[in-house]
This record gives C-alpha cells, structure tokens and sequence, in this order.
C-alpha cells in the first residue's frame, strides 16, 4: 500500500522526470541483477533521496532500468520503474508474488479484509463481495452518489470559501457509506475517521520497518496513536455498519454490503461470516474508497480551474446529455465522453497510489532481472504515469490525449491496478468522479483563493493539499457576442412606447430575473422593517417599486447571500435618496449630518451619536456583508466610489440651496460629473466583482479604457433613469437634477428635442462601450464577464425602469 515517506513533500510538478527519449537499456543477458542506483549513504542507503523527494527520486531511476535496486536503511528494495513489468509483477506473478509487510501491520488490527488478504482467503472473500460492485446495482449507486453530492453542495454558500480536499474527503466518505452501506455517519464520527487515518498510516509506515513484530507492542508514541486511531476507526465503523441501527438498516435495504457479508458463509468453514468479518470489510471499503476518490477529485477541480476551456466543454457536454438536476444513468454517463478524457487525464496526471508493493515468496524472474526470494517490490503508479517515453509532455494536463480511442487500454496505464487484486471500485470510483464533479461544477462556480492553489502533497496517496476555492453561484452560460448582449438570454417584453415621448422603446435583451427573486423581496422586506428603515405600513408602496427586479434583471447570475446582498444595498440606498426629497435636500447641513457618519463608517469609524442611527446601523451591516472576504484592492476602490457616491447628496443639497439646479450656473457637463457618482453604478459595478467571485483582472482595472467603459456605464444608466423619471421630475416643486431638463434650460431646447438628444447620447455611449468591451476583451479575456457585466448592468437599469412604479406621476401610481 505504502512506503515510508514521513510525510513529504514533493513540490509539485517541475523536478517529476528527468527527460528520457529513449526505452530503459534492457540487459541482453537473463537473470541479470538489477543495477542498484547510485548516491546511496552510508547507513541510510536511499532513504534520504526518496524521503526528500519521493516522485522525482522514483522517476529518476527509469533512466537505470526497469527493475533498479535502491537501498533504506539496511534493507534492499527493487523498484519497478516499467509499466510492461509492473503488469507482469501483478498479473503472471501474482501468485508467487504478494503484498508484503505493509499490509500484514493493517491485518493485526482490522483482520482479513479484501485489501489485506491473500490466496484463496482473499479469492473467496472477492468473490462474496463482487456482486456489490455488479453493473446491475450501478444505477442506485448514481442515484445515491448525485442525492449526496447535491445535498452537500446545497448547504454551501455563495462567496463561501471551501477547502477542497477537505470538503471532498467528507463527500467521498458519505458517499460510501451511504451508497455501499445504506447507512449514514454523523458529523462527528466523520470527522473523527479523517482525524485517524493520518496516525494509522503513519504507524502502519512505521510498524512495517520494524525488525520485528513485538516492536508495535512497545509504548512509543507512534504505537500509541497507531492503536488509538485503530480504536476510533472501529468505533465509527460499528456505529454506521455494526451497530443496532446499523444493522437495522441494512437489514431493512437487503442489498447492501453488509447484507450481503451477513447472508454469506465463509468456505474455508462453512460457518456464516463474524462481525469483525464485516467490519473488517467495512473499514477496507471506507479506507480504499474514500481518499483515492476525494484526492482525484481535489485534483479534478484543480485542473479545471487552471484550464477554462476545458471546464467550459465539460459543462457544454454535462449541458447536452445530462439534464440538470435528473438522476444521471450509466447511460447518460456513457455519453460523457469528452468529460471521461478528462477523469483519465486527471486520474493518469495524478494517479493517487504512489506506492505499492509486493514481496517474491520465491526466486522469480521478472522481464531480464533475477529477482531473489525474500525481495519487497516496490511500484508507484505515479511515478509509471509520468514516463515521458510512454507519454508526450507527461507533466502536461491534456485531455485531448484520450480521445477517439487515443491511449485507452494502453498497458501504461494502470490507476487501479491489475491482476487479482486490480481495484473491486474501478467502475463506482469513475462513475463518482463524474456524478460529484457535475453536481458541483453545475450549481458552483469554484474560483481559486489567491495564493491557496494545490500542492502536492506525498502521502500515502499524490494530494492536493491547500487548495482553496471561493464559490460563486453558477447559471446558464451566457454567449456574449462582439457585436452585442448575450445570446442565450431571452428578451424580455418591454412596453411598447416610452411613457413620456410616446416613442417606441429602445428593445434592449433582458437578462432573466432568478428563480428565487420573489423570496429575496420578502427576505429584504422583513429586513428593511428589521432596521427600522421602512414601517410595516410603508412596505405596499416600497414594494411596489420592484427594486428586486431590476436586480433580477442587472445581476442574471446573482444567488443566495449575494443576491440578499444586492436587494439590501439597492433598497437602503432608495430609502436614503428618499430622504433627500424631504428638508435634507436643501439643506446642506442636514445633507451632511446625515451623510457623513456613512462615509465614516466606510473607514471603520463606529461612533453612534448620529441624527440617523437606523440608516447608519443598517449600513455598518451591508458595508460589513459587501466587503468581507474581499481583496484589500477591492475594498479601497469600493470605499473610494462609495464615499463618492455618497457625496454627492450634500453637494446637490449645496446646489439647491443656491439656486444653481438645474441651470443656474450649472451646465450639463458639470451635472453629468456630479450626477456620474450619485447614481451608485460605480458600487454596483464593484458588488459585480462580489457576485462573480474574484476582482477583475488587475491589468484591466489599470486600463484607461475601462476607466471610459465605467463613466459612459455610469452616465447612460443615469441618463436612462433621466428619461423615465422626467414627468415625475417635471411636476415636483423641488429643483431636479435631470439631463432633459438641464437642456431644455441651458441649450434652450425644447422638451422632445431635448429627450431626443438624451436618447442619442445613451444610445452613443452604449455603441462607444461596445467598441471598448471588444478592443478590452480581447486584450483581457479573463475580464470578459466584467465587461459583459457592465453591459447587463445598464440593460437592467432600462428593463426595470420602464416598468417600475417608481417613477410614475404621483397620480398614477397604482394604476
Ligand atoms: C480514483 C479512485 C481509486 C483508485 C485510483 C483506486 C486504486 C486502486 C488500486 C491501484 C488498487 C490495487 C492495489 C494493489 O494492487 O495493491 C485498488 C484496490 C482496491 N480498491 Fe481501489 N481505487 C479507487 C477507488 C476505490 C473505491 C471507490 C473503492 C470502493 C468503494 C475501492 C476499493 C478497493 C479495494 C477493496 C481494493 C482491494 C482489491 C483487492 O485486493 O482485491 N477503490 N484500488
């Protein structure tokens, strides 16, 4: 199973193989002796060279032979660095050549498992347990397998932050105790089985290089956690699988594992199998079947992450012949064949089993070499999988090495091994990888945490250790064009005529409001009546304006907390211009009094002495939300465009005050400027990044094109805003800021000419955000979704507010 490897670390993929273009020198001679490698240390022998660097040193020695000696300490190993000979070691020589010491130190503790048995003890129990493995239990394996994914995938959250290996370990363990058990685990008794196995595969390393057997009885340390995860590992096992319940429950789903241990008879006795029997087998499946998936899995996810591309034709094809959210078939698997290329690729890239071994009972001779009786062999399918002379650019990930028939069955490629202890889970490990990957994959956009990408990890498998991701709500992909919105989006009706010109409106495509907008809209209201912003009384009217939909509409891809998020932002910031309407409008010093705490809070300042401690307390929570596991770059640029934003209130209120709105010494350029940073686009535009998951690209928020891009966004919302609210604008006694009536008065135009040249500038500026979102996206097609979300953004803004109850005449509200 494995080797001493204390723990190493073998960073990552650089220092694997040594290029070699050539097969290994095959002595002409037979029964040669296998070269023993050189750099062997007094005392040490290899130890050193392989501990430091397991999978470089192992790939090293390919260079040196198909079989090549090395030495630990006082004892001699034989490497076998050829795939040809690791298959004849475990198919033609599996008789006289089986697992050796590593698996007899796991036999005095959990007895005769499948994975520690030999000869015909291990025939007889392969063949009782086969039948759990059989094709015709495989589709209510899938269901199980989809049910757990799904269900666990659920309880995330949006904008969480996950460590996969860990979250995969808990999936891979629930998933077979669910599926081959019928049982279920607690939280605890899970996270105590993960707590354990590091002790017992280290003691398991250890006890096997004792000298003698009685050395695992001595109280060292390393014995006594051996032992005590020993006892934990038990205790998990009874209570899934031996205990009452336990039993019930299998006794209730007869087909299950454990059901079918129970109904057997042993044929060596003719007696029924023992309890310790079925834990044994129990605690086999648990250890063989949980971290080799989980760490492939770990694996899978990392690799899509580095290659998009690939991620995207897999959920084209997921898309195509697996309908979201239905059990999947061995059928609909079947069909996968694109997202099957990509299993093998990680499963060959990333072949868990670093280790394995096997002892000659007798002498045997293996390919040329004479293999002496006694000798431990020892193989690392990772290392196999790595060959360059069996593998072109073996370090690379590319699935496409597997298509149309390309490599499968190559005899090089072993991930479950082969002969009669080749893997009883090869067909339910590939069917797992696939059911989980598509479940998440389908509801989650995973998005890697800054410097907390995989590493691998040595252990007893290849890990993916450290690898964070931050989830971000997956949708629908969108196909954005160069020549316009989203292709995929259905258009939304908008009504016919422009409430105020009597024109027909501009048919921007609207982007589909979720699902689950309506529960947002309760979820803010109780919010709002939460913070005292709003009294229960107010809501009809409050919701009558339907700010969800236009988040519905401007966020298509916002879920969960980030779509509570954007309901609560957008709500809070109208209640606070609502305020304005009143005495604080004019007012500077109000304007003031009732702004400043906000822009302070932005900088951590917690005073309470404020006129409006329920605005005020309501924004300390949303700023909270907003800017929580967010980059410190995020958090400056959105404080600086919030303090903006802000600021323009008591700079309108001065205005008013003066009597230079809307043309009294105030032209529209100037208003355009101000108005620019009241709309609260720019925050918006930054909350985008929120929902997403990750900032832009930094060099995109570097350019001075994208700069323009955000300004002319800004601008042709606030305009369109101008041409839906003008009516109500008109007929309100307090000076509006709004474009048409700023140039009607400054230009001297008419009103239709007016609203005309409004309607020609939003139409220019979104022409000009085109050119920009083409000439940026190519230059930075990692940004391409922020661009896009821009484009969405202002699309939103015009579907919701021409059909908003907000800017309707006081009069006609309701109707
Ligand atoms: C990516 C996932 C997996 C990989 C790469 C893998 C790999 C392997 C390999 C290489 C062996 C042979 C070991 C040897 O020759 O000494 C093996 C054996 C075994 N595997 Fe797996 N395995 C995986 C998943 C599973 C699953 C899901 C289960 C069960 C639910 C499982 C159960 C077993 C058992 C019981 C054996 C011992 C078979 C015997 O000796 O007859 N494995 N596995």
């Amino acid at each position: 199973m494995a080797l001493p490897t204390n723990a190493l670390l073998a960073e990552t993929r650089k220092r694997i193989v040594p290029p070699r273009t050539t097969p290994p020198p095959v002595p002409t001679v037979r029964a040669a002796v296998p070269p023993l490698a050189p750099g062997a240390l007094p005392g040490l022998g290899h130890a050193a060279a392989l501990l430091r660097d397991p999978l470089g040193f192992l790939g090293s020695l390919a260079r040196l032979g198909g079989v090549v000696r090395i030495r630990l300490g006082p004892r001699t190993v034989c490497v076998v660095t050829d795939a040809r000979l690791v298959h004849t070691l475990l198919v033609a020589l599996a008789h006289d050549c089986p697992r050796g010491a590593v698996q007899d130190t796991l036999k005095t503790a959990f007895g005769d498992g499948l994975l520690m048995s030999e000869g015909q003890a291990h025939r007889d129990r392969r063949r009782i347990i086969q039948p759990a493995f059989g094709p015709d239990r495989m589709a209510g394996y899938l269901a199980v397998m989809h049910q757990v994914t799904e269900e666990r995938a659920g309880r995330w959250r949006s904008g969480q932050v996950l460590d996969v290996a860990k979250e995969m370990n808990h999936l891979a363990l629930e998933i077979v105790t669910r599926s081959l058990f019928g049982a279920r685990l607690s939280e605890d008794a899970t996270l105590a089985f993960h707590r354990a196995l590091p002790d017992l595969v280290k003691g398991q390393i250890v006890q096997s290089l004792y000298p003698h057997p009685a050395f695992a009885r001595l109280p060292l340390p390393v014995n006594r956690r051996f032992d005590a995860a020993v006892r934990v590992l038990n205790q998990v096992v009874d209570q899934a699988v031996n205990g009452r319940a336990g039993k019930a429950r299998s006794a209730q789903r007869g087909n299950t594992l454990p059901a079918l241990l129970r109904a057997a008879t042993d044929p060596a006795t003719g007696r029924a199998l023992t309890e310790a029997d079925v834990r044994s087998e129990a605690i086999t499946m648990f250890g063989a079947g949980t971290e080799t998936v989980s760490t492939t899995l770990t694996w899978l996810l990392d690799e899509l992450l580095r290659h998009p591309e690939v991620e995207a034709r897999v959920l084209a094809e997921l898309d195509e012949h697996l309908p979201a959210g239905a059990t999947p078939t061995p059928e609909a698997l079947s069909r996968l064949t694109y997202t099957r290329s990509v299993t093998q690729e990680v499963v060959r890239l990333h072949a868990p089993n670093a280790f394995l071994m096997r002892t000659a009972q007798v002498p045997v001779d293996l390919g040329p070499y004479r293999i002496p009786a006694g000798t431990e062999l020892l193989y690392s399918l990772t290392a196999l999988h790595r060959d360059p002379v069996r593998y072109d650019e073996p370090l690379s990930f590319r699935p496409e090495r597997w298509q149309d028939g390309g490599g499968l069955g190559r005899p090089s490629f072993l991930p479950f091994g082969a002969g009669k202890h080749k893997c009883i889970g090869e067909a339910f490990a590939w069917a797992e990888l696939t059911v989980a990957a598509a479940a998440i994959l389908r509801r989650w956009r995973p998005v890697a945490v800054p410097g907390a990408r995989a590493r691998e990890v040595v252990w007893t498998t290849v890990q993916a250790q450290g690898l964070k991701v931050r989830l971000a709500p997956r949708t629908p992909t969108t196909v954005a064009t160069d020549e316009g919105p989203a292709a995929t989006e259905p258009d939304r009706p908008l009504p016919a005529r422009c409430p105020f010109t009597g024109t027909a409106a501009t048919p921007v495509p609207a982007p589909r409001p979720p699902a689950e907008l309506r529960a947002a809209a309760d979820r803010h209201a109780d919010w709002a009546v939460r913070h005292g912003l709003l009294a229960p009384a107010e809501l009809p009217g409050y919701q009558a304006y339907g700010l969800h939909e236009l988040i519905g509409h401007a966020f298509p891809r916002a879920r969960g907390t980030e779509l509570d998020l954007l309901v609560d932002v957008l709500g809070w910031f109208t209640v606070l211009d609502d305020r304005f309407d009143g005495p604080p409008g004019r007012r500077p010093a109000e304007a003031h009094a009732l702004v400043d705490p906000l822009i302070s809070a932005l900088d951590g300042d917690a005073r309470p002495d404020t006129p409006d401690d329920r605005l005020l307390t309501a924004w300390r929570e949303l700023w909270h939300r907003q800017s929580e596991s967010t980059s410190a770059a995020w958090r400056a640029r959105a404080a600086r465009e919030w303090r903006a934003c802000l600021a323009t209130f008591p700079a309108e209120a001065e205005h008013r005050a003066r009597g230079t709105v809307p043309a009294l010494g105030l032209g529209l350029t100037d208003t355009m400027r101000l108005r620019r940073h009241g709309s609260c686009l720019y925050p918006f535009m930054n909350i985008l990044e929120r929902v997403h998951g990750a900032d832009a690209p930094a060099a995109l928020h570097a350019e001075p094109a994208l700069h323009r891009l955000r300004a002319n966004t800004a601008d042709a919302a606030t305009l369109i805003n101008d041409l839906y609210s003008l009516e109500r604008e008109e007929r309100q006694s307090a000076a509006a800021f709004n474009t048409v009536l700023t140039l009607q008065r400054v230009r001297g135009c008419t009103r239709s000419r007016a609203v005309r040249a409004v309607r020609a500038r939003v139409a220019r500026l979104r022409q000009e955000n085109e050119e920009l979102r083409r000439d940026l996206g190519r230059r930075h097609p990692a940004g391409r979704w922020y661009l896009d979300g821009t484009r969405e953004l202002v699309a939103g803004v015009q579907a919701w507010t021409s059909t908003s109850d907000r800017y309707l005449v006081p009069g006609e509200r309701g109707r």
